[in-house]
């Protein structure tokens, strides 16, 4: 029988509607009462490890988090599922993704609605993941999302409703696989990704979204010496307003890493324009154009391979090869 470990993490999975209609966190996750729920079928164990609605969660608990499935593999589990909130899951998922060598599934999933609201869904996604976990198709996937019947690489799959059940997307490239009535299958393969493992993870790593107008005040604001790194969500294919150039230019010539990604929901970012603050010009100044990560993705692998030490050239080529 699979042995698959269960990692409760918070979230809205774990918490539960009061009287007032408000959703608050429990002492702990009334999923933890389930695990005989899958008796028969795979040998399940579960863990507390924290109780936290997911905007509380930082990249230590990732890193944590990272460890303590690390552990499990060593320790013969076959497989792993993490449940999360679902607003910084994405975040979560891609950490897990970068950092982990590991070729058993690790599988996250979380919940729309609080565990006592009608149409609750945390339990349905629960079994979801936990087959999804114990399928021989789903080792060397990555880390991989299960939520709402379908199933997700945690490197391109985002957060796209704020309320629906059927919240998380992947633009462009399409789920890999769906639940059907017996299980998992998968229609889509995926390249392999080299693992960044770390064993701590720096700060000062910031993300900015560009707009129409946009000059360069939040950039002059940024302080230099303790700024490890910039991500910016630019417009289109890749561009910028030019008033903000002058400042990204004084980043660059503090060695600060400038990565670019698009603000659209679909497509990546290519240096294509020629005009003043297009992306031909910005790639000319140094900055490095990630393509096919959102801009909280393309943040969480900026940290992940500053925290192993790259940089340079180095750090460019990791922080370019997302799609492949
Ligand atoms: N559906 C959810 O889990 C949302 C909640 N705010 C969280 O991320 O913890």
């Amino acid at each position: 029988m699979k042995k698959i470990l269960i990692l409760h993490t918070g979230g809205t999975i774990a918490m539960s509607e009061n009287e007032s209609g408000t959703i608050i966190p429990g002492a702990s996750n009334p999923l933890m009462a389930y695990n005989q729920l899958f008796a028969g079928q795979y040998d399940v164990s579960s863990e507390e490890l924290f109780n936290l609605p997911s905007p509380h969660i930082t990249p230590k608990e990732m890193l944590l988090l990272s460890q303590r499935i690390n552990q499990a593999e060593q320790a013969g589990v076959d497989g792993v599922v993490v449940t999360h909130g679902t607003d910084t899951l994405e975040e979560t998922a891609y950490f897990l993704d970068l950092t982990l060598p590991s070729t058993i599934p690790v599988v996250i999933t979380g919940a729309m609605r609080s565990s006592n609201e009608i149409g609750s869904d945390g339990l349905y996604n629960l079994e979801s993941a936990v087959k999804t976990a114990a399928d021989d198709d789903a080792r060397g996937k990555g880390v991989l999302v299960v939520m709402n019947d379908e199933v997700h690489t945690a490197r391109f799959v985002t957060k796209t409703h704020t309320t629906n059940v059927a919240t998380f997307r992947t633009p462009t490239f399409g789920p890999i696989g769906i639940m059907e009535k017996n299980g998992v299958k998968f229609f889509q393969e995926l390249t392999e990704q080299q693992a960044c493992p770390i064993t701590h993870v720096i700060d000062h790593v910031y993300l900015l979204k560009a707009y129409a107008g946009m000059d360069d005040h939040l950039l002059t604001m940024l302080d230099l010496p303790s700024t490890n790194g910039l991500v910016i969500e630019a417009t289109g294919a890749g561009n910028l307003p030019p008033q903000t150039l002058p400042a990204l230019a004084k980043l660059i010539a503090h060695k600060i890493p400038i990565i670019l990604v698009s603000r659209c929901f679909n497509g990546v970012a290519e240096p294509v324009y020629g005009y003043e603050g297009g992306g031909q010009q910005l790639q000319k100044m140094g900055v490095i154009f990630c393509q096919g990560l959102n801009g909280q993705k393309a943040r969480i692998k900026l940290l992940v391979g500053l925290s192993a030490g790259k940089n340079g050239q180095q750090l460019a080529t990791y922080m370019q090869d997302a799609i492949s």
